[in-house]
């Protein structure tokens, strides 16, 4: 049974006027004081949702950023005497720095070596404020910090306190979930689920990262702040390396990457062991045991409910996750697909026959690319070696060679994912060799990974809209509030991806998440994500490895059509018969050096190319003067 969008919106506000009851139905300020203290921690534990859960970037030390953001409230506020209301910005803005450092930081050191810069957090922020006893009291903490008063919503500070902390942290989760749905949202997950991808389809993921930082730190900053105006005192232990772990425990239980499930989980960390307290020296056992129950049987976590509550608010891709499992494909499946992609290869047949008819195709129109003396050695291994050729304006040139002969280290070199030793890579005369990838694509360069690489988190349709350039550059304050420019540049983005899908024939996979489709389906995506910025060159490496029947038609089709429009590709494909077919010119490596270039015929025929697929024999198969072999037939050494 689906519960409607509308029902799920009454059962959300049901559950927040619930939770804004408890002061009005005379609870006793213990757990009004508890409930305070989750909120806080809601908001702090947001912040590792956002840098681990949704961007991929392990934080263990959120405890200490937390910490950073209270002690320079209540230093502000009881040394300089700044009212709260300057000292809680000034602490978000310290903080935020320091989270910028860690971004920085985590550009040089990735993975399980950020999670342990992240751990060691915890312990430099103790023996700091410890040391610095002059400035933190040391052991002692501060006191006396003045806390914040409602006097008209209570006698007791926690009464007072309880729904201002509510609505802030409410607010902020619908920040932290309109962001999730927006550009900014998208990168983050991009880079979390294959940053390669990313960063060649435009992501900045140096940016994206450094603000992934910031953010979380922002929301630990948020969280220290309202822990010493809720309850004037805060010492070390506060934000001890505990805390950081029980945060993770809030994620954790709450489904990684689920905003709404941190909410959930930072209730039950925060609240269950106080609920667990009679049974006395045993209730940290029974919470523990508790977590890894639910870990075991659910392990999306609370996410599975928060999800499903708050799935008019997400993106599609989460929707659907909450209210379905993944949909497996089967063979009936395929056939569908395989007829479908036939219909779009005889539409696009067809189509272009009629464009020949009423205007030629364009002529090639000067040089695009030029890749100049390019070497890349990876230690010994010397992959190309003074490779030079050009790719001319809008034709489709391929470029072959047997296994290891330096083919996706040049698609590679040219995509800025791993960048030449010695030599040049010119754009239009433009030098783009040294660039970082997401440079090299917005000067108009796309590419298709040998191995299908598409965002499974996502939808179709959020997969192909990254790679708009109107997206591109929106900062994380205007695509989250919404600005009037923010929101246009989404639309575009949206209209050109579907543009996009349509024209690869998978409009009708717009909404369903990545993680579902066949082979055959994600490399369609990819094909509409690497042409929906109507890229001047594309780079295909090995578009047809693992497709067969219709695809294959409508991958040749689709390039050719995409050719006729004017764009540029070239590609990498080990199918010769794809090759001769589609290219109208074609270039040889052989280990890592250019053995040929020329139309495929007179590359056939060329002993040097069929020596480098045969190895050495092609002296003892073919007498010197025999004919040019058919390039598409199975007699030839190179299309077999
Ligand atoms: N990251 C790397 N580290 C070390 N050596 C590498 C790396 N990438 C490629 N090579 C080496 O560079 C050479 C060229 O590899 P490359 O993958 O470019 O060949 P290819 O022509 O694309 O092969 P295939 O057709 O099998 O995909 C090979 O000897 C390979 O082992």
């Amino acid at each position: 049974m689906t519960v409607s969008m509308t029902a799920r919106k009454v059962l959300l506000a049901v559950f927040l006027i619930a939770l804004a009851l408890p002061p009005f139905l005379g609870a006793n300020s213990y757990v009004l004081q508890v409930l305070n203290l989750s909120f806080i921690y809601a908001i702090a534990a947001l912040g590792i949702t956002i840098a681990t859960g949704i961007t991929g970037l392990i934080v263990l030390g959120q405890a200490a950023l937390m910490g950073v953001g209270g002690y320079s409230t209540g230093l502000t506020m009881t040394v300089l005497g700044w009212p709260w209301w300057l000292a809680m910005p000034a602490a978000i803005v310290i903080t935020g720095l320091a989270g910028a450092g860690l971004g920085l930081l985590s550009m040089r050191i990735k993975g399980h070596y950020l999670a342990i810069t992240t751990l060691a957090l915890n312990e430099i922020f103790r023996v700091v404020v410890l040391n610095e006893s002059w400035l933190t009291g040391g052991p002692f903490g501060l006191r006396d910090i003045p806390v914040l008063r409602v006097p008209m919503l209570g006698t007791t500070v926690s009464q007072q306190l309880y729904l201002p902390l509510l609505i802030i942290a409410v607010l902020i989760y619908a920040l932290a979930i309109r962001m999730y749905g927006t550009t900014f949202g998208r990168r983050m997950r991009a880079i979390r689920d294959d940053d390669l991808a990313a960063e060649t389809m435009g992501v900045n993921s140096r940016r994206v990262r450094v603000l992934a930082f910031v953010l979380c730190s922002i929301a630990g900053a948020i969280g220290g702040s309202l822990y010493v105006l809720t309850f004037g005192f805060i010492s070390p232990n506060n934000f001890a390396l505990f805390e950081s772990i029980r945060m993770v425990l809030m994620v954790v239980i709450g489904g990684l990457g689920s905003i709404g499930g941190t909410f959930l989980g930072a209730l039950v960390v925060t609240g269950l062991p106080e609920m667990l307290r009679g049974i006395e020296t045993y209730y940290l056992a029974a919470f523990g045991l508790g977590t890894v129950v639910i870990l075991l049987t659910v392990p999306r976590g609370m996410g599975v409910i928060a999800d499903w509550v708050l799935a008019p608010w997400l993106p599609e891709a989460r929707k659907s996750q909450a209210d379905q499992p993944v949909k497996q494909f089967k063979a009936e499946d395929q056939e569908a697909e395989d007829a479908r992609a036939v219909a779009v290869a005889e539409r696009l047949r067809a189509e272009r026959e009629a464009r020949a008819k009423s205007a030629p195709a364009p002529e090639a129109r000067g040089t695009l690319l030029s890749v100049e003396n390019a070497s890349k050695k990876f230690g010994g291994v010397v992959a190309l070696k003074d490779v030079s050729f050009t790719v001319q304006q809008g034709e489709i040139l391929g470029l072959i060679g047997p296994n290891g002969s330096g083919k996706s280290t040049m698609i590679n070199a040219i995509s800025g994912i791993a960048p030449i030793t010695s030599g040049r890579i010119m754009l239009e005369g433009k030098e783009i060799s040294g660039q970082p990838a997401w440079n090299v694509h917005a000067a108009g360069i796309s590419r298709i990974f040998q191995n299908v690489r598409v965002w499974g988190s996502m939808t179709v349709l959020e997969n192909v809209m990254i790679a708009h350039p109107a997206t591109r550059d929106l900062d994380v304050l205007r695509s989250t509030f919404g600005a009037r420019s923010a929101n246009a540049a989404e639309d575009e983005a949206r209209v050109a991806a579907l543009e996009a899908l349509s024209l690869v024939g998978i409009r009708h996979l717009a909404d369903r998440p990545a993680s579902d489709l066949s082979f055959g389906q994600s490399r369609l995506v990819e094909i509409a994500r690497g042409i929906v910025n109507k890229p001047r060159l594309l780079l295909l490496d090995e578009p047809g490895a693992g497709l067969r029947g219709g695809l294959i038609l409508e991958l040749a089709e689709i390039l050719k059509d995409l050719r006729d429009k004017g764009m540029t590709i070239l590609v990498v494909e080990h199918r010769i018969k794809l090759v001769v077919e589609m290219c109208d010119r074609i270039t040889v490596l052989n280990l890592g050096e250019k053995i040929a270039e020329g139309s495929a015929e007179s590359v056939a025929r060329d002993p040097v190319v069929v020596d480098a697929y045969l190895g050495g024999k092609v002296e003892r198969r073919r007498p010197a003067k025999t004919p040019a072999p058919d390039m598409t037939g199975p007699a030839n050494p190179i299309t077999n």
